[in-house]
């Protein structure tokens, strides 16, 4: 190799810049043929490991969001899931929500499409260099059991709920939690409240929220009373996208699942089970 592009790569090394070693060549040459005088070759290069280094940063905060799949907002069907404010769902892309710090709640049966949302602005905030963090409720929950356990909670706390300013939580109201969960829950929502943005999803209506929360009337009336104080709720009814996909493959009929059954997960996901066999 040219002894020079060697120093320079050397050099590169010592800074911290990944990108421009391999581009070292490609730029000289260009920088030839176009006659760039040395400033805008120098701007030439800066800028490419400037590019090199935000995406870098995307992708290491989506990575690090733990999105369990990579959902777009291009990709929802707003058509197929009825009530779903088109208008309301493009404002949140903007991520203004996030600045603001209010909170998304997104209510409906199984498989209506609020992971998919909840997901696709999370990927929207990573994108934009938001530090996201996507967590089921039951994730969460265990989380922060086993921290409570090992008398680490609120470093634990620090280190999952503080540090983002975007945090999902998924699948609320699925499992019913005891006393302790339902407290720990509450502390999350608490410290949230106003300083960071949450979204959250859950199958259940507010008015069954108290069921999930240990049976909690008052715990469950301040967790919502912060919830909701700056949120926007998405409720969305409608069908299953997963059975819709399963009614146009032909592999069952329309009635076969009725709304009520879609309420329950688990009895869902054991149908689904039984379908996809
Ligand atoms: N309107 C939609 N347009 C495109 N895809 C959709 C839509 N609704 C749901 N889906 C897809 O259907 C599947 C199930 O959706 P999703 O997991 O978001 O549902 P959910 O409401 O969170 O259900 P659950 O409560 O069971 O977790 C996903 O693959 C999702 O991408």
């Amino acid at each position: 190799m040219n002894p020079q592009l060697e120093r320079m790569q050397a050099l590169c090394q010592q800074l911290n810049l990944l990108h421009l070693p391999g581009q070292l060549a490609h730029l000289g040459q260009l920088a030839a043929s176009r006659e760039l005088g040395y400033l805008d070759f120098l701007e030439h290069a800066l800028r490419g490991e400037a590019m090199a280094r935000t995406e870098r940063h995307r992708l290491m905060l989506t990575r690090l969001a733990g999105f369990p799949a990579i959902k777009t907002l291009d990709d929802f069907d707003f058509e197929f899931a009825s009530g779903v404010p088109k208008p309301l769902v493009q404002e949140l892309g903007s991520l203004a929500f996030v600045e603001r710090a209010e909170n998304v709640v997104l209510l409906g049966a199984s498989g209506v499409g609020k992971t998919h949302l909840a997901i696709a602005l999370g990927c929207r905030a990573t994108q934009a260099g938001i530090r996201t963090r996507f967590m089921t409720a039951a994730d969460l929950l265990m989380t922060l059991i086993t921290a409570m356990r090992r008398n680490q909670l609120e470093e634990t706390l620090k280190r999952i709920v503080k540090p983002c300013r975007l945090l999902i939580i998924d699948e609320m109201g699925y499992l019913p939690m005891d006393r302790e969960q339902a407290n720990l829950l509450f502390q999350v929502v608490a410290k949230r409240y106003e300083m960071g943005s949450l979204i959250l999803t859950s199958n259940l209506p507010f008015g069954q929220w108290d069921q999930t929360f240990a049976n909690d009337a008052t715990l469950t009336a301040a967790l919502l009373d912060r919830l909701l104080h700056h949120a926007h709720v998405i409720p969305i009814l409608g069908d299953s996208y997963r059975l819709k996909e399963k009614r146009q493959a032909g592999v069952m009929d329309r009635a076969s699942v009725s709304p009520q059954e879609m309420q329950r997960k688990p009895s869902l996901r054991h149908k689904e089970g039984v379908i996809t066999r």
